[in-house]
């Protein structure tokens, strides 16, 4: 479960650049809730990902994960608790390293690294079996070398390696934005699949809103540093986009002008 308690974030405070980016955003994610995150640019979304992780310290507010208070925890003490996948897929894998070594770094996160680095049969054997769940044929190409993939396999297989280690939350952020479309439904699809069956605790941010209608069981939508819509159940099923943008404008007294939302339908 993670609960973020009245955070506030404000940037550059004092300065003439300050910036409120969060003001107050109080949200309970579950056990086993896939929350997709929408909003304009500028909303907050990031910030209250990088306010998750840990990134920079929160001004006011607290948040926990499982029931631990992490609010004054530094993000390689998070770093456990978390899985993050980013919008570059160049970010998340060591593109010198061969696939089968990314995927033991990742098994071995925060583990102490002793002298035998090597990796062994039972674990090759293991990244053979999940990597042909992904049917991207990676399982056949353990030895190459993560750069010389595509972005979507890249962005698969950072995936896997984000919940190799079952996570407490998963935090997606615009992690298909770069991607084509089809590579995008594929990773999106892939993104499901990973936490459904590790029954895991994820926040994924689109710019994409029939993504986000799509995929997860909660919806949230972010205004102005504030959670603004917070929709789930039968609701989210049976959510158009048409809903949507009615409910924004009802719940934030505001129309949803094109410039400023650069979201697509
Ligand atoms: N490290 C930072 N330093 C200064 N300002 C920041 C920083 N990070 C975010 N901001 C500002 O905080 C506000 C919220 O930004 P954030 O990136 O969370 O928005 P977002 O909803 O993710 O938007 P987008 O969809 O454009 O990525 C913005 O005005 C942004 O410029």
């Amino acid at each position: 479960m993670l609960v973020l308690n009245q955070v506030h974030k404000t940037f550059n405070i004092g300065t003439i650049n300050e910036k409120p980016a969060l003001r107050g955003v109080s949200l309970t994610l579950n056990d086993g809730d896939f929350v997709t995150v929408i909003g304009g640019n500028g909303a907050g979304k990031s910030t209250m990902l990088n306010a998750v992780a840990g990134v920079w310290p929160i001004d006011q507010g607290s948040i926990s994960i499982d029931g631990i208070d992490v609010t004054g925890l530094p993000e390689y003490k998070r770093a456990k608790y978390l899985g993050r996948v980013f919008q570059d897929p160049m970010t998340g894998t060591a593109a010198t390293m061969e696939i089968q070594e990314n995927l033991a770094l990742a098994a071995r996160r925060g583990q102490k690294r002793g002298l035998k680095w090597g990796i062994t049969k039972a674990e090759r054997e293991k990244y053979h079996e999940i990597l042909k769940e992904l049917d991207l044929g990676l399982e056949e190409r353990m030895s190459s070398k993560v750069g010389l993939l595509s972005g979507g396999q890249r962005q698969a297989l950072t995936l896997l390696m984000a919940a190799l280690q079952k996570p407490k939350v998963l935090l997606l952020d615009e992690h298909t934005a770069a991607l084509d479309p089809k590579t995008a439904a594929k990773v999106l699809e892939l993104s499901d699949k990973i936490i459904a069956e590790n029954h895991l605790t994820a926040m994924m941010v689109t710019h994409n809103m029939r993504d986000a209608i799509a995929h997860g069981n909660r919806l949230i939508m972010m205004n102005e540093g504030q959670v603004a819509l917070d929709i789930s159940g039968d609701e989210k099923k049976s959510l158009t986009v048409e809903d949507l943008l009615m409910k924004f404008e009802q719940a934030s007294g505001e129309t949803f002008d094109d410039d400023k939302a650069l979201l697509s339908k």
